[in-house]
């Protein structure tokens, strides 16, 4: 797949150890920064990192800052992007399986880089469920919300 990977200052050290697992993994990676420690701030970086998911210009997105929710509240402003903050594989696995998100957010400062790339590994690997009933009406109607709410990248 193509993979969008994007950060701040504090998200650096695990992008780059993201990026070489995913290049491991066969994947296109391309990172939209930072490019350093340098601080910085998450907007920058992410907003172009989401809007190529909604445009479709990569696949899915992985997002790291410092503890992970300022970038799923970034990437969640953008239609037809659905991120999730993941800090343990089971979350990684039903954000997938029942939410089928396409941006998995991390902090790195939160867990160590072990258990990050073991969230990457799922999150990547885990396909969503969406010929369970339940699952998905559920994602049904979170696309239902965005529509109601947020404009489509045609209408901006
Ligand atoms: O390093 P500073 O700028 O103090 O903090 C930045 C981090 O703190 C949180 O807002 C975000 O997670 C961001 O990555």
């Amino acid at each position: 797949m193509k993979i969008a990977v994007a950060g701040d200052h504090a998200g650096f050290s695990l992008k780059e150890e993201v990026k070489a697992l995913l290049t491991s993994q066969g994947h296109e990676v391309v990172d939209f920064g930072t490019h350093s420690e340098e601080a910085c701030d998450l907007p920058d970086y992410i907003y172009p990192a989401a809007l190529a998911v909604a445009e479709g210009k990569v696949d899915r997105g992985i997002f790291i800052d410092g503890v992970g929710y300022g970038s799923a509240m970034i990437a969640n402003k953008i239609y037809g992007v659905y991120a999730a903050v993941c800090q343990d594989p089971f979350c990684a696995e039903l954000a997938r399986s029942h939410s089928n998100t396409n941006v998995l957010c991390i902090g790195g400062k939160i867990i160590g880089s072990a258990i990050a790339l073991e969230i990457v590994k799922v999150w990547m690997t885990t396909d969503h469920l969406g010929d369970v009933e339940k699952y998905k009406r559920r994602v049904d109607k979170v696309v239902e919300i965005s529509e109601k709410h947020l404009k489509k990248l045609s209408e901006l």
